[in-house]
C-alpha cells in the first residue's frame, strides 16, 4: 500500500561485531568517496558500527561533514547505573548518533531479548532523539508453518506498546526473517512484500494511516547488490539493513547506488 506520501530510501549498514576503529575509519572514508552529496541525500545511508567504533566515526563523519548517518546496535533501556557493559541512550546521543537498532534477532537469540524489553529500548531511544530501527522476524519453523505475518506482526506490536501515533511514525522497523540471515538465502521480493506490507497495514490499523504512509520499513537478510533492486521495487520496501554486504564498500556503495540498477 505505497501512499502518496514519498518515503526517503534508508540503506543501514550493520557492521555487527566487525571492524576495528581503524578498519571502521577506512570503511567510511572509502564510502565518502564513493557517494556524492545527492545520492547521500537521496538515499539516506547509515553505518552502525560497533560502540568501539564510534567516536572514530563520529570524528570522521563531522570532520569532512559527510552526510552518512551512524547509529548504534543496541542501547540499554536504563538512563544510567549499575548496568556494567551497557552504554545508554544518552551516551549514544552525546556522540551524535541518529539511530539505534533494536530487537535484532541476534540479541533476542543471544540475549534473550524479548518484546517487552525491545520496547523498552525504543522509548528509551525516543526519549534521547534516537530513530530506533525495530527489527522483528521469524525463523525457519514459523516460515514453515505459514505463520510468518502473525508472528512478525506480534512482534511490532509488542515492541510499539504504548508508543504514541507521532513516535511511531518516526521510527524505522527492519523485517529480517532469521533463516534468510547471513545464510545466502535472501527472501524473495514477494516475501518481503507480503510481511512488510502486513507491518505497514497493522500500523494503520493501530496508528492511522497517516502514520503507515510515512514510517519506512526495510528489508534484511542476505542483501546485496545483486538483489538489491528487485527488493526495492517492491511497494512496502523503503530500504535494506544489510549486514555482511556492508563491509564491503563496493558492495554497499552499490546497494545505495540501487536506482541505478533499475536503470540498466
Ligand atoms: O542486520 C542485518 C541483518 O542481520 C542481515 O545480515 P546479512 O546481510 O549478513 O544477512
Amino acid at each position: 500500500m505505497a501512499g502518496a506520501t514519498p518515503r526517503t530510501p534508508i540503506m543501514a549498514g550493520n557492521w555487527k561485531m566487525h571492524l576495528d576503529h581503524r578498519e571502521a575509519n577506512l570503511l567510511v572514508q572509502k564510502l565518502a568517496a564513493s557517494l556524492t552529496p545527492k545520492q547521500l541525500t537521496d538515499v539516506e545511508t547509515v553505518v552502525l558500527p560497533p560502540f568501539t567504533d564510534l567516536r572514530t566515526v563520529q570524528t570522521a563523519i563531522d570532520g569532512d561533514k559527510l552526510l552518512i548517518k551512524y547509529g548504534a546496535q543496541d542501547l540499554s533501556p536504563h538512563k544510567n547505573g549499575a548496568y556494567t557493559g551497557d552504554v545508554s541512550g544518552v551516551m549514544l546521543a552525546k556522540l551524535g548518533c541518529s539511530y539505534v537498532v533494536v530487537g535484532h534477532s541476534e540479541r533476542r537469540q543471544h540475549h534473550h531479548e524479548d518484546d517487552a524489553l525491545v520496547n523498552a529500548k525504543a522509548k528509551a531511544a525516543l526519549a534521547n532523539g534516537l530513530t530506533p530501527i525495530v527489527c522483528v522476524g521469524e525463523g525457519p519453523d514459523v516460515r514453515e508453518a505459514g505463520e510468518q505475518v502473525a508472528h512478525c506482526v506480534a512482534q511490532l506490536t509488542g515492541a510499539l506498546d504504548g508508543l504514541k501515533a507521532e513516535q511511531v511514525s518516526k521510527i524505522v522497523v527492519a523485517y529480517e526473517p532469521i533463516w534468510a540471515i547471513g545464510t545466502g538465502k535472501t527472501a524473495t521480493p514477494e516475501d518481503a512484500q507480503e510481511v512488510c506490507g502486513a507491518l505497514r497495514a497493522a500500523i494503520s490499523g493501530k496508528h492511522g494511516a497517516e502514520v503507515a504512509d510515512v514510517i519506512r520499513i526495510q528489508y534484511g537478510g542476505s542483501v546485496k547488490a545483486g538483489n538489491i533492486a528487485a527488493i526495492m521495487a517492491q511497494p512496502d520496501v523503503d530500504g535494506a539493513l544489510v549486514g555482511g554486504a556492508s563491509l564491503v564498500a563496493e558492495e554497499f556503495v552499490s546497494i545505495v547506488r540501487f536506482q541505478e540498477h533499475v536503470k540498466r
